[in-house]
């Protein structure tokens, strides 16, 4: 059973009351006594073929939540509940809120928040999944030389986990209330209006809900599911919502022009005050002016539920989605006035009207001898569209001026993430307010009041999440179809791998990529056609959200010179040849990865059936964001790597490389007592030198490069080091050295200060971890500078992990003393170290080698979320090396430092090196900056 480390959580429930009870100023506008305030009441059958499915899939008994009549629910044996037995504090017992072990705890604790609209139940619920946080030796030691603590956490525990985003229609509420079942989700919801506690359920339990199904449903949620649903309101809920959403997720807002979607970075400091849109069948205009300020300032009832109601009269479709899917194919001036219809087809110059402006919505028909079956249901969806999206937008703008708001976020799910909806919402706003005020759009737009009825619940600290401490991640498992994937994840393996092959069974193709349509201009005054036609996918109301991790111990790099303008990637894939080209390159990787993964667990049948659902979800992702490169965020080559080593460990393939990498570890310390003899015979500059030859040279052993994969086929790993050696001619092609070593060794008489502290990031096993990085350490423990190797958490193709380099440390120090010497300061090796070749025994305390994790599982690494681990190693550093292309190219390239940098990497990538240093495959980068 796996350890659980749990806050304390008594120090939670004891929080200061929350003042949740806002005045929500009655407007004076006579829209206002519009009933339809920005609630999801639009009348629609959209099929949620993922939710069914899921629920479906499993269809045993268990699952269901029990059918009114068939009175209770086993509710006190199946219901997660936390296990305190044997709970123990780890660590320091002076420590602030020190971390408590539940050894028998292993049912995940879940929390739930739903917003009941009339046509979408929208639920966001939080997992705990049990931590498999390992506290071995290494991190003992680490805590504490390096006084690693809690880091930013709070006096009250803000658990690890995540947050989960699902929706079901509203008709389908059995089914939403089988999943809340299937999941256990309603036990977590406790009688004390709080964090989940490990009091027993009692019959008062609670789940926080909002909208008018609160009320509505209330007591069938009673019935079936033995809680009772604790009403929140829905404008503090929309508030809470998106000002969780604007403060804690990096890529949330974005503007969306003529096809062109772009991500804001907000500036926390300069959120308020804001208008907030939320489009729901009615809509409401809330001017937000600060965490729990704001005031409802106007709205309308001309939402999407009137775009709903009125298409479905006007065209018999059958769904909302299916009336948006019409509209794509549309043209509206076949029933639109337009202002070249009233001018004889020219435009009105003077007061700035194209003639493709709209002069009157639906203003042809009443000129023309035509029935309602003489036009097309297209175009009366287009128009219809239209419409309503500009009058939103536009009374949207006239309350901006009117309170002087510069920025107005649109939130609700009539939005749908519709390419065309918000091009129109934006261009309205646009052009009404002569490019001063601008339109933005929110990637979870459905569900601001779900989050903020979550958001309600006392004190379980997700309120004061900062943007750092949140992970969003794309579950592979989630279901598919026809490339596109839908719906929530699955959590069991093998239901996943069920799902895929479903799919495949029924011929089911994996989309190809689809080029993205080109942005079309607009003229003066109006869309001639949409111009985003080809955007809209089949499942429009799809999620266009990942499950948000919650880390609470993930900091931002101290030594980032400055963290706001930090970017990690160096490569922009919103080029579409760019993105086009690492597309083919990691479809190209993919069978090869796939029967590495295969081998790596023992090449069985289920490793076979693992190995062919990860192909398929991988590759399906692949098409998606081919297709639209923005769907999950900001779209980064790191992000891109990231996503491949996320959907191996979502089909439990934990560590595909790991034969290589032990026999290269092994093949490359079996050299390394010659190589040190060679370096200990030279001066001191030519050893500087011909380590960091050796860095670069031994950086060649990289899996995730095709051509260096192709070349291994040529001969031993030492053949291959050997041979990478001989041609490290300088200069490089980005060749700082001379500076690096002035500032190692001085020039003349100057005899610099050595570093202090020196944290490397090291990257690959084998030969580069071996031959090229530890001496590199072992130069710099020689002189004095402590050091700190820092590696990956989890493993990233052949990339060395923090769990694997003591054991690599120990094998080297056998053969060198200072290693011994410094790994034994650093608590690397056990006291009973054995086999120790030369006898040698230091009496002084050497300078300390450490190991720390990075807090990521990524070839690359994005500075702004790293371990506490790393973040309190860094307290004292002033050198960072970093090293590989992952670590120094893809990502940090343009980083700039507070202390000293040296980034290191072979470039093992045509194109790459082409663009970045106007190189060729091979060529080397060591570039060195002062702190700056
Ligand atoms: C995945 C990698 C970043 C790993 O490189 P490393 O950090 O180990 O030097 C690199 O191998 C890469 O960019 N590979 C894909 C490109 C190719 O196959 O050429
Ligand atoms: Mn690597």
């Amino acid at each position: 059973m796996s350890r659980v480390p749990y806050h304390l959580i008594e120090a939670g429930r004891k929080g200061i009351q929350r003042e949740r009870e806002r005045e929500i100023m009655a407007s004076p506008t006579t829209e206002d006594h519009s009933p339809h305030i920005g609630i999801d009441c639009i009348n629609e059958e959209t099929q949620q073929i993922s939710e069914k499915d899921i629920v479906l899939e499993k269809g045993g008994e268990k699952d269901m939540a029990p059918l009114p009549g068939s009175s209770s629910i086993h509710r006190s044996s199946s219901r997660p509940q936390l296990d305190v037995s044997g709970a123990a504090i780890q660590g320091n017992f002076e420590e602030k809120d020190p971390t408590i072990l539940l050894p028998n705890q292993s049912d995940d604790i879940s929390h739930l928040a739903l917003d009941i609209g009339g046509s979408l139940i929208k639920l966001v619920y939080f997992s705990r999944h049990a931590d498999r946080q390992v506290d071995d030796r290494r991190k003992r030691k680490v805590k504490e030389r390096l006084g690693v603590s809690n880091g930013s956490r709070r006096s009250y525990p803000i658990l690890g986990g995540r947050l989960h985003f699902v929706k079901f229609e509203t008709s389908k509420l059995n089914e939403c209330l089988d999943f809340i079942y299937s999941k256990q989700l309603h036990c977590g919801g406790m009688d004390s209006r709080c964090w989940p506690s490990d009091a027993p359920q009692s019959e008062n339990a609670v789940i926080k809900a909002t909208g008018g199904g609160a009320y509505k449903f209330a007591d069938l949620f009673k019935e079936r599911l033995g809680v009772s649903i604790e009403k929140e309101d829905e404008m503090n809920c929309l508030v809470a919502g998106a000002n969780f959403l604007l403060k804690a997720i990096r890529h949330e807002a974005f503007t969306h022009m003529e096809g062109h979607k772009e991500f804001v970075q907000i500036d926390h400091n300069d959120l308020f005050p804001y208008l907030l849109v939320n489009i729901g069948s009615g809509v409401s205009m809330i001017k937000v002016d600060g965490d729990g300020e704001f005031q409802r300032v106007s709205g309308t009832n001309v939402g999407g539920g009137t775009y709903w109601g009125l298409g479905k009269l006007l065209t018999k479709c059958k769904s909302f989605d299916e009336l948006l899917e019409l509209s794509q194919r549309g043209d509206n001036s076949t029933i639109d006035m337009l202002v070249g219809d009233i001018y004889g087809g020219m435009d009105y110059s003077k007061i700035g009207l194209s003639a493709s402006t709209i002069a009157s919505s639906f203003g042809k028909a009443i000129s023309e001898n035509k029935e309602l079956e003489d036009y097309n249901p297209e175009d009366i969806s287009l128009s219809l569209l239209r419409m309503i999206s500009y009058n939103i937008g536009q009374i949207a703008y006239l309350n901006a001026l009117r309170f002087g708001l510069k920025r107005i976020f649109f939130g609700g799910f009539f939005i749908r993430g519709h390419a065309y909806t918000m091009d129109t919402i934006s261009f309205a706003v646009q052009f009404w307010s002569k490019g001063d005020a601008q339109a933005m759009f929110l990637r979870h737009e459905g569900f601001l009041g779900a989050l903020g009825a979550f958001m309600s619940y006392e004190k379980h600290g997700l309120d004061d999440l900062m943007v750092h401490q949140l992970v969003e991640r794309f579950p592979m498992g989630a279901p598919y179809i026809g490339g596109n994937v839908h719906g929530p994840p699955l959590g069991d393996l093998n239901e996943k791998i069920s799902w895929m092959e479903k799919f495949v069974r029924k011929g089911t193709e994996i989309t190809a990529p689809v080029p993205m349509a080109p942005p079309a201009t607009t003229g003066l005054g109006g869309f001639e056609v949409p111009s985003s036609k080809g955007v809209l996918r089949p499942d429009a109301s799809k999620l266009n959200v990942g499950v948000l991790h919650l880390v609470p111990s993930l900091e931002v790099f101290p030594l980032l010179a400055d963290p706001r303008t930090y970017e990690p990637n160096t490569i922009d894939l919103s080029d579409h040849g760019e993105l086009e080209y690492w597309f083919t390159v990691l479809s190209e990787h993919l069978s090869d990865l796939v029967d590495k993964a295969v081998a790596s667990e023992g090449g069985t049948d289920d490793a076979k059936r693992r190995g062919d659902a990860f192909a398929r979800a991988f590759s399906a992702h692949l098409a998606r964001l081919m297709e639209e490169p923005a769907a999950y965020g900001k779209l980064g080559l790191a992000n891109l790597l990231e996503l491949r080593e996320e959907c191996l460990r979502e089909f439990h393939f934990f560590d595909a490389y790991r034969t290589i990498k032990q026999r290269e570890n092994e093949a490359s310390l079996a050299v390394l007592p010659d190589l040190l003899l060679e370096l200990d015979s030279m001066t001191e500059d030519m050893r500087l030198l011909a380590l960091i030859e050796g860095v670069l040279a031994a950086n060649i052993f990289d899996w995730g490069s095709r051509a260096c994969v192709d070349l291994y086929h040529k001969g031993t790993i030492i053949e291959i080091y050997r041979m990478s050696r001989k041609k490290m001619q300088r200069p490089w092609r980005v060749d700082d050295f001379d500076a690096f070593k002035e500032r190692m060794l001085g020039s003349g008489e100057r005899k610099p200060q050595p570093h202090k502290r020196a944290l490397l990031f090291v990257d690959n096993s084998g030969a580069d971890i071996v031959l090229g990085m530890l001496p590199l350490a072992r130069e710099l423990l020689r002189r004095g500078t402590e050091v700190v190797l820092v590696a990956n958490s989890l493993p990233a193709l052949n990339d060395v992990t923090a769990m694997e380099l003591p054991d690599i440390v120990a094998e080297a120090a056998k053969h060198c003393d200072i290693l011994r010497g410094a790994a034994e300061a650093g608590g690397l090796l056990v006291d009973a170290m054995s086999n120790i070749q030369d006898g040698y025994k230091e009496d002084t305390p050497s300078v300390p080698l450490m190991v720390v994790e990075n807090g990521c599982g990524s070839p690359c690494i994005d500075l702004r979320q790293v371990s506490s681990e790393l973040a309190a190693a860094a307290k004292d550093a002033d050198l960072v090396i970093l090293e590989g292309m992952g670590r120094s190219l893809h990502t940090n390239y343009n980083a700039k430092f507070k202390c000293d940098a040296l980034k290191l990497a072979m470039v093992k990538n045509q194109r790459l090196a082409q663009k970045l240093v106007k190189g060729n495959i091979y060529d080397c980068v060591c570039r060195y900056e002062p702190a700056s």
